[in-house]
């Protein structure tokens, strides 16, 4: 049984907090809105996936609780907080187009004169009720669709070696993961022979938490520190990379964790096929290239400290930007529910 980062059940929600992993496992209930927005907003739970489904989720235990008297007060009271939960993090598109797709949908609901306040929070709720199961159907599909890409690249039925960066598992989703899904399926064809994840400093979603995953599950992996990665693919055969995405562009830019882009400029250099993993609903078919994508950037103290022990000197001026984006040149193929694309071909599939 892998990790949940999420329980849900009845309008009930519980997130498993993420800043104590892995330390200590402590589920943290979120009762509405407003504490789904601080969830997402100090990272307890995170994950581009995960995000989307935790604001939404939070959204519909306030809406069962709402005691508007109109559909129309519905619908405004709805678009009024989907906006306010986008608003906790802007990089990661999933909650924005989560938000966009339920306006559209209590926008038709409202416009349906044969549809009652209550069937239409009850329809709505249900919507996103169904967020939890198609994204792990999603997972598994782009587990089994990497993992077979990989193997392509591999002669007869040797084992592979894989680095990943970040946590892309259990705990980033609602169950599985995107690019620690597909680790999990070469896994499961019993085709893996080592997992190489890297710490992923300042917040340490590597060490902390995909460490945590893997060890959980028996994996066989190797904690490696982020700036290991240029020796590691000088010294060790790493049969390819596969990393998560926040916000993948049309061209096929990709805004992942900070310290993607330098892994696959050494991939490039090594000739190690480089892959970003990711479900339809991170893709912004809005946006052309990663230069439209907007960093966030965090408080100093996830990088002058761990926890509450302070390591850099007081005092020293710090950049903390959460993401950067790897340009479509340096990705072998985008991995997605629906199939694996190059990246020159992925704008067709918005066309
Ligand atoms: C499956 S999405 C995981 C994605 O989200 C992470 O960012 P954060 O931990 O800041 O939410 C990271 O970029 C992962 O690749």
């Amino acid at each position: 049984m892998s990790l949940r980062a999420i329980k849900y059940e009845n309008l009930h929600l519980e997130i498993l907090d993420q800043l104590l992993l892995p330390a200590q496992s402590k589920y943290v209930t979120i009762k509405g809105v407003e504490d789904g927005w601080r969830a997402i907003n100090r990272m307890q739970v995170r994950g581009a996936p995960a995000i989307a489904i935790v604001g939404c989720l939070s959204l519909a235990i306030e809406i069962q609780k709402d005691t508007v008297e109109s559909k129309k007060e519905l619908r405004q009271d709805i678009e009024g907080k989907l906006n306010y939960l986008v608003s906790s993090r802007p990089t990661a598109v999933n909650m924005k187009k989560a938000a966009d797709d339920l306006i559209a949908i209590a926008n038709k609901l409202y416009e349906d004169e044969n549809v009652t306040l209550e069937d239409m929070k009850k329809k709505f709720i249900s919507n996103i009720e169904a967020m939890l199961e198609n994204d792990i159907a999603d997972n598994k599909a782009i587990g089994e669709f990497g993992a077979k890409e990989i193997l392509l690249k591999v002669p007869g039925d040797s084992l592979v070696r894989i680095l990943t960066h970040c946590n892309t598992g259990s705990l980033a989703t609602a169950g599985y993961g995107t690019a620690l899904g597909v680790i999990r399926s070469l896994h499961a064809m019993k085709r893996l022979e080592h997992v190489y994840c890297t710490e992923t400093r300042p917040y340490n979603q590597g060490a902390r938490l995909t460490a945590y995953e893997l060890v959980h599950e028996k994996i066989q992996a190797t904690l490696i520190v982020d700036s290991m990665v240029g020796a590691l693919m000088k010294q060790r055969n790493i049969s390819a990379v596969v990393v998560g995405a926040d916000r993948v562009a049309t061209n096929g830019d990709t805004a992942n964790k900070i310290g993607t882009y330098q892994i696959a400029v050494l991939a490039k250099y090594h000739g190690v096929p480089f892959y970003v993993a990711a479900p339809f609903t991170s893709i912004d078919k809005k946006i052309t290239g990663g230069d439209q994508i907007v960093i966030e950037e965090r408080p100093d103290r996830e990088v002058t400290h761990v926890g509450e022990h302070r390591i850099a000197a007081q005092g020293i001026s710090c950049w903390n930007p959460a993401f950067d984006i790897t340009p479509a040149s340096l990705i072998a193929g985008i991995i997605t529910e629906k199939g694996v694309f190059l990246p020159e071909d992925l704008k067709q599939q918005f066309l």
